[in-house]
């Protein structure tokens, strides 16, 4: 790398890789509370943070922007389309959160099954009045486990939760995987897994396609007794369906991660249902996850400025 190329960060990366990307370019932390990102970057050949960029933002960038690298594996604030148009190359960080998200997954399952979040609001009202039969939840022992979008975090998901003596596990998707397979994990459709499955966990990224499709229609044909987790993206289901099926007995239970909208208003209704687990949007928030996260796409804009394929290329 002859040239010293010019990098604009936008997010609050771990000095591990803060230091990693200065060995060879110029950075530029933006200022947080900025209002013209798409300015500012206008002398910078790499942007890397989790800004959304779209057409709007592309137009006022200008021309020097050759690399959007984001610190995370969704990339859904970024218009894929106009980047590419543009001739400017886009990197994510997927897999090395995976671990880190499939154990929320896991915790989330486990708490919205054995009604902690409930147990814990009573704690705290001074109501737990323990009767032999109080507080029932469901095992998890000889259930039925239906992964929605088997990706690396549905699989890291469905090893970790191999512990916990599950019958079955279930997976939809586009289409059949080897991993599926390894796992033992029998693919069907969306319809079926959800008719199928004690626990539903969707782990899809958001697409048109994803976008709401967990609706009032999709969480009728759950199990009365099942849960639904979702690690995936909030704005894949419609909130107000979900809270009519937590609310109405149509499912059991949900344990979230991410929710739409993010953060969650705090009167908002969700966090007032007794079988609602909520978190805000902290499956990778590890100082070992973030750092790796952080690294990789350094390393994407690295890889990019040497002329090297991208780690992870979107
Ligand atoms: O990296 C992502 O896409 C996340 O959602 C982080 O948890």
């Amino acid at each position: 790398m002859s040239e010293m190329y010019r990098v604009l960060v936008t997010s609050d990366l771990p000095s591990v890789a803060i230091d990693l990307l200065k060995t060879k370019c110029e950075v530029t932390i933006a200022d947080p509370k900025s209002a013209d990102v798409a300015k500012q970057v206008q002398q910078y050949d790499a942007l890397l943070g989790t800004t959304r960029v779209d057409g709007k933002f592309l137009d006022s960038a200008g021309s020097r922007l050759k690399i959007v690298a984001t610190p995370s594996a969704g990339y859904d604030h970024l218009d894929v389309e106009e980047i590419k148009r543009r001739g400017i190359r886009a990197g994510h960080s997927p897999r090395v959160l995976s671990a880190a998200v499939a154990e929320v997954a896991v915790c989330l399952l486990i708490m919205a099954a054995r009604r902690m979040h409930e147990g814990r609001r009573l704690l705290e009202t001074g109501k737990t009045q323990k009767g032999f039969q109080w507080l029932l939840g469901h095992d998890l022992r000889h259930k039925t486990v239906g992964v929605v979008g088997l990706g690396d975090i549905g699989t890291e998901t469905v090893k970790r939760l191999k512990a916990f003596a599950i019958d079955k596990f279930l997976y939809t998707g586009h289409s059949r995987k080897k991993i599926g397979d390894d796992l033992g994990a029998e693919f069907v459709t969306l319809d079926a897994l959800l008719r199928q499955s004690d626990f539903v966990v969707n782990c899809v990224p958001l697409t048109k396609e994803t976008t709401k499709m967990f609706d009032d229609a999709a969480f009728a044909k759950m199990k009365k007794d099942s849960v639904f987790v979702n690690i995936g993206r909030g704005l894949t289901v419609d909130t107000e369906a979900l809270v009519r099926a937590l609310k109405n007995g149509t499912i059991y239970a949900a344990g979230l991660d991410v929710t739409d909208p993010e953060p969650l208003p705090v009167d908002h209704e969700l966090l007032k249902l007794p079988n609602a687990v909520v978190l805000p949007h902290m499956g990778s928030q590890t100082v070992e996850t973030r750092e790796d996260m952080a690294v990789t796409a350094v390393k994407n804009v690295l890889n990019f400025f040497e002329g090297k394929p991208l780690l992870y290329e979107i």
